[in-house]
């Protein structure tokens, strides 16, 4: 951030000053606190390129001058309500724009200071006029990255994961992500973790007060066991949201699928129908495919990131072999793999079919043991018998889904198996507690176990190392929500926001 200059501040704080002393302005004007030395900001909040519509946003203590030299405003403003103005460059007086104006007085605005926003015709030579005016202003520069949500936090409207949920709304593609999204920005995640760190805060009173008024004996012996049980009741409790497989961090990410098999089963083709449109090169040559192709697609609403890959096959061909290698290496990552069998390559005795198909999977899957047998694999695995048109008759197969590339019969069938399966993997996001979303906030509940461990290991020897224990793990979980020690994460996660939010 910029530092604050103090002849900033002060031409900021002289201009309030003269507007403050217009007494038809003063309901536009009159800071509800005290001037702060916060420099005012501004930036195109709306997504950039033509649009009908283009939103700036101003914030800060010069808010209120803004609207006065740029819409004219010398009559008390309402807050929260549009007025169509006539937008004029502050110092030329050249109409630059006709639009709606809106003035948010603080602390009732999204960042808790005066604000204002401009609701512009969208063309990228309006925006520039605009935002050029608004930077010829003196107190008033561009927005940083997320400096807008920074102000919220700091002014606390939003709490740590709440600005993070808000992160995920404004990146979330699919409808089950903005559903997660939207329930961790209104603060549910917050909200639980806060109810575990406030049972903790009482475990640690508990055993401070036993610690310091036990001797004589004004403290029942009672209190350490009730802070034994809430202990390994919330220890339960953070284990059970941890042991989640990931499904609120896959939602968020999406869920990795790939798609794996012998040389021309049709794995490309596949990619080519799922994804509509021919994103990888199909031909009847074995080993067409080397590098990994992947598209993202949304299938029921969730997001799905779909890698094609080379033919799994020994090669003499040391590219076609990098190829295989970056292929096992995308199915071990995998969250679900789909093994494409070109099924014009079934034994015709129906008693050998299982066995061939268990040798295709072991193929793809080595990690798998012969043992473990299909329905292990199954929960990682969706067999596509590709090919159907060419089968003169059905071979009768339940738990494999045949499908034609070519005609697409079977296509909706298989969609609905992949479908099921992606649901299962990211939960659902509307059920139950609200789910664990980021690798940040594993490593600090893991943490937070952990360091609940040492007050067991030293409850009987020595309390006060004990009650160090739960002190920690408070500490970890207040880093999640950002009560403790929140600058050194906030620049990492206010990186990942756009400026103008
Ligand atoms: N009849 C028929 N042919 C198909 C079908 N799907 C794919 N093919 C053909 O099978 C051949 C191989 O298809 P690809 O999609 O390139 O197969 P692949 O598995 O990606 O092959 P590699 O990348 O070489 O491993 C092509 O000639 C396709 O046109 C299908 O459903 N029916
Ligand atoms: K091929
Ligand atoms: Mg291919």
């Amino acid at each position: 951030m910029l530092p604050c200059t103090c002849g900033l501040w002060r031409s900021a704080f002289h201009t309030l000053k003269t507007f403050r002393a217009s007494p038809s302005a003063r309901g536009l004007c009159i800071p509800t606190r005290a001037v702060c030395d916060a420099e005012t900001i501004f930036a195109l909040s709306s997504g950039h390129g033509r649009c009908g519509v283009a939103v700036v946003r101003v914030s800060g203590p010069a808010s209120s001058m803004v609207l006065r030299n740029m819409a004219g405003l010398t009559q008390a403003l309402p807050p929260r309500t549009a007025l169509l103005r006539r937008i004029t460059d502050p110092q030329s007086k050249e109409l630059l724009d006709r639009g709606l104006v809106l003035w948010f007085k603080g602390p009732h605005s999204f960042t808790g200071e005066d604000s204002a926003e401009f609701h512009i015709h969208g063309g990228p030579a309006v925006i520039t006029a605009v935002l050029q005016a608004l930077g010829s202003l003196e107190g008033v520069r561009p927005a940083e990255a997320g400096e807008f949500t920074r102000r919220a936090f700091h002014a606390g409207k939003l709490g740590l994961t709440e600005v993070e949920g808000l992160g995920d709304l404004i990146h979330a593609e699919t409808e089950a992500q903005r559903r997660q999204a939207l329930r961790q920005m209104d603060g549910e995640l917050g909200r639980l973790y806060q109810d575990w760190s406030y049972r903790l805060k009482r475990c640690l009173a508990h055993v401070e007060a036993f610690i310091d008024f036990s001797e004589d004996e004004l403290i029942e012996d009672g209190v350490l066991n009730q802070v034994d049980s809430s202990v390994c009741q919330l220890e339960t409790e953070i284990e059970r949201h941890l042991k989640d497989e990931r499904r609120g961090e896959r939602l968020r990410t999406g869920v990795q699928v790939v798609i794996a098999g012998a040389t021309n089963a049709g794995k490309s083709s596949l990619l080519n129908t799922l994804c509509q449109r021919p994103a990888a090169i199909v031909s009847p040559i074995a080993g067409t495919t080397r590098d990994i192709v992947e598209t993202s697609l949304d299938i029921g609403g969730f997001p799905v990131l779909l890698s094609d890959t080379a033919g799994l096959r020994d090669s003499s061909d040391s590219v076609e072999r990098e190829g295989v290698r970056r292929a096992r290496q995308r199915v071990e990552q995998a969250d679900l793999t789909l093994v494409v069998v070109d099924s014009t390559q079934l034994p015709p005795d129906p008693q050998l079919v299982p066995a061939f198909l268990q040798e295709h999977l072991s193929t793809v899957l080595p990690s798998l043991s012969p043992e473990a047998g299909m329905k292990a694999a199954s929960d990682r695995v969706l067999l596509v018998l590709n090919k159907s048109d060419l089968l003169r008759e059905s071979p009768g197969l339940p738990p494999a889904c045949f499908l034609s590339c070519y005609t697409s019969t079977g296509l909706e069938d298989f969609l609905t198996v992949l479908q099921s399966r992606v649901k299962t993997l990211c939960g659902d996001p509307l059920s139950g507690a609200p789910s664990l979303t980021q690798a940040r906030h594993r490593a600090h509940l893991q943490q937070s176990v952990q360091a609940l461990n040492q007050y067991h290991q030293y409850r009987d020897q020595d309390l006060a190392l004990a009650a160090e224990g739960v002190r920690l793990a408070l500490t970890h979980l207040g880093r999640i929500t950002g009560r403790v020690g929140a600058e050194e994460i906030l620049d990492i996660i206010f990186r990942d926001f756009c400026i103008g939010k």
